[in-house]
């Protein structure tokens, strides 16, 4: 499905100024959280942080490595802490890494210090796109489909508590980002 998108640099400037919080990107695996969000933090004229990133810093190894020595729970501790830490600071757009939304103490953290943007789209456009690298260590256990699938179940709820909730199809990094920008202006 495409959809024009009609906002104008002085309508981007304008919702930039009524943007008073953070914008945290959430959603599953290959949603375009850190693509479209990098895009968005740039539009807005805003900084730009990812989750995942912050984490492979502060660890100096990648989030594989991590899974690898040190299991999901420890990585889950060092993401909860660094969204914490980010909810203290003054950050434009953010993109958490796919599970971080699911935990409760995060979720709470994200709804009552910034705007939280479900990001969805289908099953196939997401088996695509995280197939492109090998870098999802929860993907690697078995089917990506099969475990996509079930991760869309068991999380679906979590994120449809983001107060914006918006489809991507497989509409390209731009577009997407300005239908991120139409929701929130909308939601405002
Ligand atoms: N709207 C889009 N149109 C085309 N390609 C996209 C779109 N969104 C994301 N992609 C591509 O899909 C791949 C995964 O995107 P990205 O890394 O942004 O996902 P993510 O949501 O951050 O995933 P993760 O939770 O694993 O960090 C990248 O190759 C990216 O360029
Ligand atoms: O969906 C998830 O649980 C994950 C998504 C990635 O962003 C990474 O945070 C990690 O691979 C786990
Ligand atoms: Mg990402």
């Amino acid at each position: 499905m495409t959809h024009a998108t009609t906002l104008t640099p002085a309508d981007i400037g304008g919702i930039a100024r009524r943007i008073d919080r953070p914008v945290v990107l959430v959603g599953l695996m290959g949603v375009g959280k850190s693509t479209v969000g990098r895009r968005l933090a740039a539009m807005l004229d805003r900084d730009f942080v990812d989750v995942d990133e912050e984490i492979e810093r502060a660890a100096d190894r990648t989030v594989s490595e991590i899974f690898d020595s040190h299991g999901e729970s420890y990585f889950r501790d060092g993401e909860r802490r660094v969204i914490a830490r980010l909810m203290d600071e003054a950050h434009g757009v953010i993109a958490t890494g796919g599970g971080a939304f699911v935990d409760p103490e995060t979720r709470a953290a994200i709804l009552d210090r910034a705007i939280a943007v479900w990001l969805d789209c289908d099953i196939d456009t997401l088996v695509e796109r995280t197939a492109r690298r090998d870098n999802r260590p929860l993907l690697r256990s078995g089917d990506p489909r099969e475990i996509l699938t079930a991760l869309k179940d068991r999380r679906g709820a979590a994120y449809a508590e983001a107060q914006i909730h918006v489809v991507t199809d497989d509409a390209p990094h731009t577009e997407t980002a300005q239908r991120i920008l139409e929701a929130i202006d909308a939601w405002l």
